[in-house]
């Protein structure tokens, strides 16, 4: 029997693609995910191996000759790296921003030489190798980082983010972070603000020692300040951005950067503004350390051991529980560390970035910078068995076929976070109009009751889950799960459950989602007694039964 044959259902398998499938995108391919970072430095000799090869296929020629030339030089540079050093240094954000734009820099070039387009081969092998979008986004992370985590521009470009340490920012780094930061404009004139002030100090240390790697050069203080000038501008402070003026036109006044500062003090444009969101409340829970706040203590917030349904009765979880309207909850070891390995190294090499349903349809989209996978209880037993713990844990039934047509669970979904990876603020129900786009299976199945949260990896810094209305963060642990029903147990949406994935900051991010459904779960989800019964009131009948 061929593995496609194991498929569940035609109308399962066509849903989960529909609803699953992300769009081909020219976006950046590797920012959003630190495994690709780490597997472009890991795997570079395979890979120029396979480019190799692609290249002869395409008849060799002068393409060969350039080719060649490339190959021998980063042999070269193969031999002397320092290959695991390198790989720790990405959990750091600098350390992750360097390996980035070295390896752009590198394989734009060879982009020019070998024309990716001309074979799928060659292309697919070239998505391995970070591109210019890939660096453009690692910027934009940067400003994530500072704005979530209220960091100093200063100290993350002399890589010390709240203690953690790592390589400094170049001067020319920080100067292209500021230009980001100007040409977005979701992004803030006052970060903008920032990093030219940071350059400017850069820059005048850096003429006692000038960087050796021409690349890396300071750019030249008139374009700094011609940029420090339209910033200002753009922020209304008129006298400042004149004063930049004088001094940045004394210093060379065909600098493109003073020539630009001069025409929008001449010809005073209306400022470019956007308004700038700042979610204060999700900002201060991303940087909180504990899970609640001071003035939260409720006795019904306990900790036991939960004895997980249909399962002998000594087979108990640790269970902390968090919120009763919204339940969330917290369970401990929901896994081993070896089944967490064998999930994570199953999708390591199938990664692609996450996307977001829009009104067009599922995009990328820059409030969800991570990759994901999804892996069927079908495709291998420890999956499987992943699937049926979470249901004996929650009582709720998990199976991805049901009733032939419908399903109670999905796919176990898997993510991996990049530099600065976030998840802007969501639910993770269905609305009418999306569920009309998923197709009819969605619609028949009515919409994703609660999420099962399981944190395949401990986070450095950074990373938390967080609830803004139910005023709730949750540090990743390894292996263990964090649970919440999206919906009351009346089937109303509960804004309350609304969350973020806030930023890495320093380290790795590994997490499984397991969504169960309400149709699949019309008898598994009791509801309550009373009118007004919480899933608290609940649970004890879905735990042990109607008695
Ligand atoms: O990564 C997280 O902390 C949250 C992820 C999430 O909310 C989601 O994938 O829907
Ligand atoms: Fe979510």
């Amino acid at each position: 029997m061929t593995e496609r044959s194991l498929v569940p259902s035609l109308a399962l398998s066509t849903v989960m693609l529909l609803v699953f499938s992300c769009t081909v995108s020219v976006l950046g391919k590797v920012y959003t995910s630190s495994y690709k970072v780490m597997n472009m430095v890991r795997q570079e000799e395979t890979l120029l191996q396979d480019l190799h090869v692609d290249v002869l296929e395409l008849g060799g020629g002068e393409r060969l000759v350039e080719f060649s030339k490339f190959f021998v030089e980063r042999m070269s540079l193969i031999e002397k790296r320092e290959v695991e050093k390198e790989v720790e240094m990405i959990s750091h954000p600098n350390g992750c921003y360097k390996c980035i734009k070295e390896f752009s820099e590198a394989y734009n070039k060879l982009r020019e030489i070998l024309d990716p387009s001309s074979s799928e081969s060659l292309r697919e092998h070239m998505d391995f190798f970070a591109s210019e979008e890939d660096v453009k986004g690692a910027r934009r992370s940067f400003i994530r980082l500072q704005d979530v985590y209220r960091l100093r521009a200063a100290d993350m470009a002399n890589g010390n983010y709240t203690g953690f340490l790592g390589p400094p920012l170049s001067c020319k780094d920080t100067y292209d972070i500021a230009r980001t930061s100007m040409g977005e404009s979701r992004y803030s004139f006052l970060r903008s603000l920032e990093w030219l002030n940071v350059t400017l100090d850069l820059l005048s240390n850096e003429s006692s020692s000038p960087e050796e790697d021409p690349q890396e050069r300071c750019p030249h203080e008139s374009s700094v300040l011609g940029l420090k000038g339209r910033a200002l501008f753009r922020l209304k402070r008129w006298e400042d951005a004149k004063e930049v003026y004088d001094k940045a036109v004394k210093q060379d006044n065909t600098d493109p950067e003073v020539v630009a500062l001069e025409k929008d003090l001449t010809e005073k444009p209306k400022p470019f503004y956007r308004p700038y969101s700042i979610d204060t409340k999700v900002y201060s829970l991303c940087s909180q350390e504990s899970k609640l706040t001071p003035d939260e203590f409720d006795p019904r917030l306990r900790c036991m051991y939960r004895p997980a349904s249909l399962r002998p009765p000594y087979l108990r979880y640790k269970q902390e529980l968090l919120s009763v309207s919204p339940y969330v909850a917290l369970f401990y070891d929901v896994m081993s560390d070896v089944e967490g390995d064998v999930i994570t190294s199953t999708v390591k090499d199938k990664l692609i970035r996450a996307t977001t349903l829009q009104k067009k349809g599922r995009s990328i989209d820059e409030a969800r910078t991570s990759d994901l996978h999804f892996l069927y209880d079908f495709e291998s037993p420890a999956v499987a068995k992943i699937g049926q713990r979470i249901s004996a844990i929650t009582g709720l039934n998990t199976e991805q076929e049901w009733d032939n047509v419908h399903y109670a669970g999905e796919p176990l979904q898997i993510l991996n976070y990049g530099l600065g990876g976030h998840y802007a603020t969501h639910t993770d129900t269905f609305s009418e109009e999306q569920k009309h786009k998923l197709g009819a299976t969605a619609l028949e199945n009515g919409n994703r009751i609660a999420t099962f949260l399981i944190y395949l990896s401990d986070v450095d810094k950074g990373g938390a889950t967080v609830f803004p209305f139910a005023d709730r963060a949750v540090s990743p642990v390894k292996n263990m799960a964090l649970f919440w029903y999206s919906l009351e147990p009346s089937g109303k949406l509960d804004k309350a459950t609304d969350h973020s994935g806030c930023p890495v900051m320093v380290g790795h991010k590994w997490v499984a989602n397991k969504w169960m459904w309400t149709y699949g779960n019309t008898f598994t989800r009791r509801c309550g007694l009373t009118k007004d019964a919480t899933q608290l009131d609940i649970d004890r009948y879905m735990i042990h039964g109607w008695t």
